[in-house]
């Protein structure tokens, strides 16, 4: 049973996942019942609902249809046949099917209604729920998820969903969501401290007052829609609402709600930790909210910064993860129990693959690269598929990817998840959409019709003895699914290695080039500020030599000075020595001057040379933190690599025995 904690160190952990469940909400005081649509919420078994969105376009009949309100047909186009299969005759259709499909028609607030409202009534009675949206680039995703200021998505219905079924919330909070799905009271100062975070971000936000003006339109469209709303007896019950929204890019977590980074500065990023076997994002930033109008300003943003991100690097926002997530907390003064909820909307990174160059026909663009996360995923929900039937859940890789960690137990079934997938019909995006459709249908177990391809055999596998429920059908859908990831990451490996090479090898240049220039520049000023303290030396040895010279003539000419008969030329030598004398003074002062001049500029490149060493030393620092780093990454993919290559041997082997036994069947009979 979840408690109530005090320690402070649990201000520095955050979470994405709420483990808890209800309790007071579960027993009553916030326990609402669910608006009637068409949309069911998840029930035990389902493990993750699939959805499918296909987006307005032309000619999306020729390659796609909407069979009915479940299922979608797709035909192959010929090019395809002729160039995989030889034969110009065969008609290939595969039928997909789905929770529900949405044709082009769909609108934002059909797709709200019958597939999150629902869940965002169970998520207010404390259940933890998880929407993952997953489509190649330009399929809609983030136009699903979020919407824009015309038609809003699913993230803006939810919060004026949530906030008009909950009580005025515009007081300071009394209570924060720990990350053990447990709550923490704040005290005073902790409560306006939580406030005053909100609003500075609000006021960092750029344009705050357009999205107000967007959102209190929004509010009126929505004003006729039917909204549930909570038990007025509820005056003993806390309630608060908190916002966090992280991305992961790279296997990298940041952090969506911290102030935008300067252009050169390099963003934070973040650590999962485990708390009882649950990851969690330490340090992720809980904004308190207290009216919907907020929470969407916060949701900016988080966008203004993912905005920010993506003009920084090429690509960005396809290749990464975005997960918004709303927390609500409650706790009573009277009854026993609290409860902690998440709802998390994950946009997931765009899958689909580049294209290679080795290109056989525009319909056959092989990939040559994929986000490894997505890889993961998808390897996590195909082994969970497998397991489930094997009864066993020791291969599932959650932890080959953040993403994975983060939402292990929703992934397994034990929190409600549920996934929208996007589509572009349109043809040149048709081998993106089929792979994002044999992906879904590896997610949802979907019924693959492949049309006078593949007879489905009835025939289980010959090994009786692991009660291995897996038809050669399946197990010829995984291999080949095993073939594509494998020729899939071999690619984005030998990319990634070569790309890593490549800057290794430029950095190693630049620092050659760098560090030759520079000591010649030493070098050449060592040798001048040689010659010139050489020249110093000389100069004043002949000084010297001078300065005895005129006072030996001096000696001879103050003797002389003692006869009274001193002759005109004798006085007119010593008035030429006298003057001789004044010169070569002159000329030692500047000389002294000039010396003095080059000691200091000595000292200065004695310096500088020091501070020269300092830099190559930590250069080099750098030069070997990153040979290692980059040797592990090396090490780590080249070991994946092996894993596969061993899973696909092990297939293979099933495979061949499998044929053995039925050629041996054969020979008996
Ligand atoms: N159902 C739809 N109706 C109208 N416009 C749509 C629809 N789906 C997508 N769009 C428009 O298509 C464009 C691309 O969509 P969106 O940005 O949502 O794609 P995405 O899948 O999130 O892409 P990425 O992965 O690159 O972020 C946007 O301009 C969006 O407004």
């Amino acid at each position: 049973m979840a408690t109530i904690e005090n320690e402070s160190e649990l201000h520095n952990m955050s979470y994405l996942n709420a483990r808890v469940h209800s309790i007071i909400a579960q027993n009553g005081p916030l326990g609402i019942t669910n608006v009637p649509s068409s949309s069911t919420s998840a029930k035990p078994g389902d493990n993750l609902q699939t959805y499918l969105r296909v987006r307005k376009s032309q000619n999306c009949e020729t390659l796609f249809k909407i069979e009915n309100d479940t299922t979608l047909l797709c035909k192959l186009p010929k090019a395809i046949q002729n160039n995989r299969y030889n034969d110009p005759d065969n008609v290939i259709t595969k039928l997909y099917k789905f929770s529900r499909v949405f044709g082009p028609e769909a609108s934002q607030s059909q797709i709200f209604i019958d597939v999150v409202q629902n869940r965002m009534v169970d998520f207010i009675n404390g259940v933890n729920c998880t929407l993952l949206t997953y489509g190649a680039s330009g399929s809609g995703k983030t136009f699903t998820i979020v919407g824009n200021s015309n038609e809003p998505g699913i993230i803006p219905r939810s919060l004026e969903f949530l906030f008009r079924a909950l009580p005025d919330l515009r007081h300071l909070p009394s209570i924060k969501p720990t990350p053990h799905g447990s709550i923490l009271r704040l005290s005073k100062s902790e409560s306006s401290n939580a406030n005053s975070i909100t609003n500075k971000l609000l006021s960092e936000l750029q344009d705050i007052n357009n999205h107000r003006v967007v959102y209190s339109a929004m509010q009126k469209e929505l004003q006729d829609e039917a909204f549930p709303m909570v038990d007025e007896n509820i005056s003993d019950i806390h309630l608060s609402v908190w916002i966090s929204f992280a991305e992961i890019y790279n296997e990298y977590v940041y952090d969506l709600l911290v102030p935008a980074m300067k252009r050169t500065e390099v963003r934070k990023k973040l650590r999962l930790v485990y708390l009882k076997n649950n990851a969690y994002i330490k340090n992720l930033t809980y904004v308190n909210v207290s009216s919907a109008s907020d929470a969407y300003c916060v949701l900016q943003y988080g966008l203004q910064n993912l905005n920010y991100a993506s003009t920084s690097i090429n690509d960005h926002s396809s290749r990464s993860h975005s997960i918004f997530t709303i927390r609500l907390a409650q706790a009573s003064n009277t009854k026993e129990g609290i409860s902690v909820s998440a709802f998390n909307f994950c946009d997931l990174a765009g899958s689909e693959r580049m294209k290679k160059t080795n290109n056989i026909g525009d319909r056959l663009k092989e990939s040559n690269s994929i986000n490894t996360s997505l890889m993961v995923l998808g390897r996590c929900i195909s082994a969970i598929r497998d397991t489930q039937k094997l009864n066993n859940s020791h291969m599932i890789p959650f932890r080959d990817s953040k993403f994975t960690q983060l939402f292990q137990n929703a992934l397994s079934g034990k929190e409600t998840i549920f996934m929208i997938v996007n589509i572009n019909p349109i043809s040149n995006m048709f081998d993106e959409s089929m792979h994002v459709l044999n992906f879904s249908a590896i997610a949802k177990d979907v019924t693959v019709d492949e049309q006078q391809l593949i007879e489905r055999p009835k025939n289980k596998l010959p090994n009786e003895e692991c009660q291995i429920d897996i038809s050669v059908d399946d197990l010829k859908i995984q291999y080949a699914f095993l073939c594509e990831q494998i020729e899939q990451e071999k690619i984005d490996y030998e990319e990634e290695r070569e790309y890593i090479i490549q800057k290794y090898k430029e950095l190693i240049q630049n620092a050659n080039t760098f560090w030759e220039s520079k000591c010649q520049n030493l070098q050449a000023r060592i040798v001048e500020n040689k010659r010139i303290a050489l020249d110093l030396v000389d100069i004043n040895m002949q000084k010297n030599n001078k300065k005895r010279k005129k006072i030996s003539v001096i000696i001879i000419d103050s003797s002389s000075d003692e006869e009274a008969d001193m002759d005109e030329l004798s006085k007119k030598r010593v008035n030429v020595n006298a003057n001789k004398f004044k010169d070569l003074k002159k000329e030692m002062y500047l000389l002294k001057n000039r010396f003095e001049v080059n000691e200091v500029l000595l000292q200065n490149i004695l310096k500088k040379n020091q501070s020269i060493q300092k830099s190559i030393d930590q250069s080099e620092a750098i030069y070997n933190d990153l040979r290692c780093e980059y040797h592990e990454e090396l090490e780590e993919l080249n070991l994946k690599i092996l894993k596969q290559e061993e899973t696909i041997a092990t297939l293979n082997n099933y495979i061949e025995s499998y044929n053995d036994k039925k050629l041996e069947e054969a020979i008996d009979i």
